[in-house]
């Protein structure tokens, strides 16, 4: 089994910060992720200052598109966008959109199901549609009021439909194993490594739990990771 993914959820608002902040993760992470409030802010030519500056990254950027599926994403994927994201609870016509333009360019679109009543349904009917990535997604709001990402991965999981899965929701290196072990290709942490003292060290931590190594440094780790 392909060995998952570890994304970065760049959250900040300030240009620079966030290029500064995903020049030290970039090394440890394989996505970089554009957050809703930074690409609503700054705008794509955040996207393009990162796609230039990191061409071994994939980047998502986190749309989460509600209407013009197609219309809205079509530009971020011409900029070097890999993975563009569209909320579960649009139209259907919205996430065929963006699936079909994400088809048109070789890339990916990623269903978020934050606010979706009835998940598996809604999973089942997108994978149909030829979805690529199912965001199983417990907002910063939803965090806030105590809640976790686990439960909706197990159902969305357990459907078995072959389609990567991705969790979002404060992940963090004690939790990262356990959601792969629970069925998440795409592991994605924002908090746990923007809001460490060493987020370099807090991003290499993530992947090499959730990747199953668990040293990322010395001498035995290097080798552990070359053969692994
Ligand atoms: O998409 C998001 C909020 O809507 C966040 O980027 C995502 O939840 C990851 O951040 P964290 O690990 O802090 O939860």
């Amino acid at each position: 089994m392909a060995k998952p993914l570890v994304q970065m959820a760049l959250d900040s608002l300030d240009f620079d910060q966030t290029v500064a902040l995903a020049t030290t993760v970039a090394p440890h992470v394989d996505i970089l992720e554009i957050g809703t409030p930074c690409i609503k802010y700054n705008g794509i030519k955040l996207l393009e200052t990162l796609r230039a500056k990191f061409p071994n990254n994939k980047i998502l950027v986190d749309l989460k598109t509600m209407d013009a599926g197609f219309y809205e994403a079509e530009p971020f994927y011409k900029a070097g966008a890999d993975i563009v994201t569209v909320l579960g609870t649009a139209d259907i016509g919205t996430i065929k959109g963006v699936i079909d333009v994400a088809n048109k360019y070789g890339k990916k679109a990623q269903i978020d199901l934050i606010n979706v009543a009835d998940k598996a349904a809604r999973t089942r009917e997108v994978a149909k549609l030829g979805a690529h990535i199912i965001g199983v997604h417990t907002g910063l709001d939803q965090q806030a009021a105590g809640q976790t990402p686990f439960a909706d991965l197990g159902l969305v999981s357990g459907l078995n439909l072959g389609v990567d899965i991705s969790v979002a929701g404060g992940v963090k290196a004690t939790t990262a194993k356990q959601v792969v072990d629970a069925g998440a290709t795409i592991v994605v942490a924002g908090a746990a490594i923007y809001g460490a003292a060493d987020p370099a060290a807090a991003a290499a931590e993530i992947s090499a739990a959730a990747k199953g190594s668990q040293s990322s440094g010395g001498l035995f780790g290097w080798l552990k990771n070359l053969f692994s």
